[in-house]
Parts: structure tokens; C-alpha cells; sequence
């Protein structure tokens, strides 16, 4: 098995970042809240500019801003993937060659979306990127989002690519996740549902990307390292708890609640950009006590 493969497992954070009432990134909160993650949450690794990065509403220089940032804050305290997608492929070429060049351990591409790209340009705009970037690749397969459902097949296909070294799957689909681990046993692979971290555990992914990571990722490794070691009925537990957390969060908005929890704990977490709202006074409330009641 690549070396690379075998280093990059584990549990990492979808980075969130802190923007300012103007929608400008807050050096000082994205900072704290890198620390958090790795001397609080405890996590391996951080996912730098993925939807909890709000990566879709912000400029190619506040990406490369915050990549800069992550680095210059992390060092090589954990591992670092670099979400370089893009719907314009020179943005992707040029984030992609930014971030290897400060240092990212490797990088990760959403699949194409909004247009109905058939699978021989979804392989050509990753093969753009393989050839321009000198860095291996995670790719972002996120279908409710993207509209993108790709077969064992097609994934194959990808994968044939040595650089390609795996996949975050955010995917319900249970059926597709154990023909993929079974079928690819050398290339990583990283669950994306939170809520569904045990159920892909017990099919031996490789780890987990996830929002809620950012509060609850102390939780979400005890739950990894239980069902390897098959502690099932442990794990169950564990993720129950973080289910009531989990439920409780996407009822009253999912980045912004986070943020709040964040800012509960001393980390500058900031506000969402827009079109994103603001949690209502009400919503605050219930953030502040998921915080009490959980973390
Ligand atoms: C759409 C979304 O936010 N998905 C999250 C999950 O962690 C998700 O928030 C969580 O499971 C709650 O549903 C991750 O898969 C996303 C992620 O890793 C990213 O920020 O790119």
C-alpha cells in the first residue's frame, strides 16, 4: 500500500472559518479555531475550503488566504487536504499548485456541478488537474449536492489514475461504500455523513471528514477507534449521544449553530457569509445550551 495512503487515515475536521460582519476572513478566529480542532477536538487532520468551509460563496484570493493561514498556523502539527474544486478549471489548476506549494499533503476535488456534466467531463476536468498539479488527490463525491452519482465503475475508472489516492464519500449509500472498500482495499477512504460515522466504520473506511468534528471530534474518534476494534455496542453509544448533538444542530442551522458553540467556548468562530442567515436570538439560545448539555 502507498505510503501516502497509509499516513493520510484518520479523522479530520471540515474546517469551518471565521468571516467578519463584512464577509472578510478573521485571521485571528480561523486561527483559533485550527487550535481548537487540534489541542481540543483532537483530531488527525483538518479539510481546508469544503462546503463547511463555505468555500462556495468566497473568492479564489480568500481561498488561497485561508489556505496560507491554515499552514502558516498548523505547521506539521496534523495532516492537511486542500479542497481545490471549482466549476472554473483554472481556479482549481491554481489552487491546486498554491496548495501544494505551501506544503498540503494532498489535495481534494469536488466533482463538477450545476451543469449536467455526463462522466467523460467529469474524468477530463480531473485529469486537468492530475496533469497540472503535482500532488496526489482525494476525490469529493457528494451527490444531494452536486447531482453527480458515480457507479463502482466510474469510480474505478478514477481511480485507475495513481495520484488519485481515494475518496470522501458523503453518501446514504451504504451498498455502493462496501463494493468500493472491497473492491479498492489499497485506496483511502473517508466517510462524510457524521451521522453515519459507525455504519461506515464497520465497513473499514479508512476515516472520516465531518463538520461537527470541529465541536464533537473527541466523540466521533472514540466511535472510529471502537468499531475497529470491534467494540460495536460501545460505538453504538457513543454515537448515539452524538446523534441527539447531531439532530439538535441541523434543527437549528448547521454551520451558524456550530459557529455558536464555538464562540461558547472562547473561539472567535465569527459569522456565516451570506446568502447564509444568522442564527435568530432564539437559536443562540439553543446553541449555547447544546454546548452546556454536550461539550
Ligand atoms: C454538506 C456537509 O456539510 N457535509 C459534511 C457533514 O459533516 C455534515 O455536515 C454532517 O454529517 C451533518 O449532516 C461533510 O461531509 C462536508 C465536508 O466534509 C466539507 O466541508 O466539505
Amino acid at each position: 500500500m502507498n505510503r501516502k495512503v497509509i499516513e493520510m487515515k484518520g479523522l479530520y475536521s471540515a474546517l469551518m472559518c471565521s468571516f467578519d460582519e463584512q464577509g472578510q476572513v478573521n485571521e485571528q478566529g480561523l486561527r483559533e479555531i485550527v487550535r481548537h480542532n487540534i489541542d481540543v477536538s483532537k483530531i488527525d487532520g483538518l479539510y481546508v475550503n469544503g462546503s463547511t468551509g463555505e468555500n462556495f460563496l468566497i473568492s479564489t484570493d480568500q481561498k488561497k488566504q485561508i489556505f496560507d493561514i491554515v499552514k502558516d498556523e498548523v505547521g506539521s502539527d496534523v495532516k492537511l487536504i486542500a479542497q481545490i474544486g471549482a466549476l472554473n478549471i483554472d481556479e482549481a489548476v491554481e489552487l491546486g499548485q498554491f496548495a501544494t506549494e505551501l506544503g498540503y499533503d494532498a489535495i481534494s476535488a469536488v466533482t463538477p456541478f450545476y451543469y449536467k456534466f455526463d462522466f467523460e467531463e467529469v474524468t477530463d476536468y480531473y485529469t486537468t488537474i492530475l496533469e497540472n498539479v503535482d500532488n496526489d488527490l482525494i476525490i469529493y463525491s457528494i451527490p444531494a449536492l452536486t447531482g453527480v452519482n458515480m457507479n463502482l465503475e466510474q469510480f474505478g475508472e478514477l481511480f485507475e489514475h495513481e495520484k488519485v489516492i481515494g475518496v470522501k464519500f458523503t453518501a446514504p449509500d451504504f451498498f455502493l461504500l462496501e463494493r468500493i472498500r472491497h473492491t479498492f482495499p489499497d485506496k483511502l477512504i473517508y466517510s462524510g455523513f457524521d451521522e453515519m460515522l459507525l455504519s461506515a466504520s464497520v465497513l473499514n473506511v479508512d476515516g472520516a471528514i465531518g463538520s461537527t468534528f470541529n465541536v464533537n471530534g473527541q466523540r466521533a474518534k472514540q466511535i472510529f477507534e471502537l468499531a475497529q476494534s470491534g467494540q460495536i455496542d460501545e460505538a453504538r453509544e457513543v454515537q448515539k449521544v452524538t446523534n441527539d448533538l447531531i439532530g439538535e444542530i441541523l434543527d437549528n442551522g448547521l454551520y451558524q449553530t456550530i459557529k455558536e458553540i464555538l464562540k461558547h467556548k472562547d473561539v472567535g468562530a465569527g459569522t456565516c457569509r451570506k446568502p447564509m442567515k444568522s442564527l435568530t436570538e432564539d437559536g443562540v439560545i439553543r446553541a449555547k445550551q447544546m454546548a452546556e448539555k454536550y461539550l
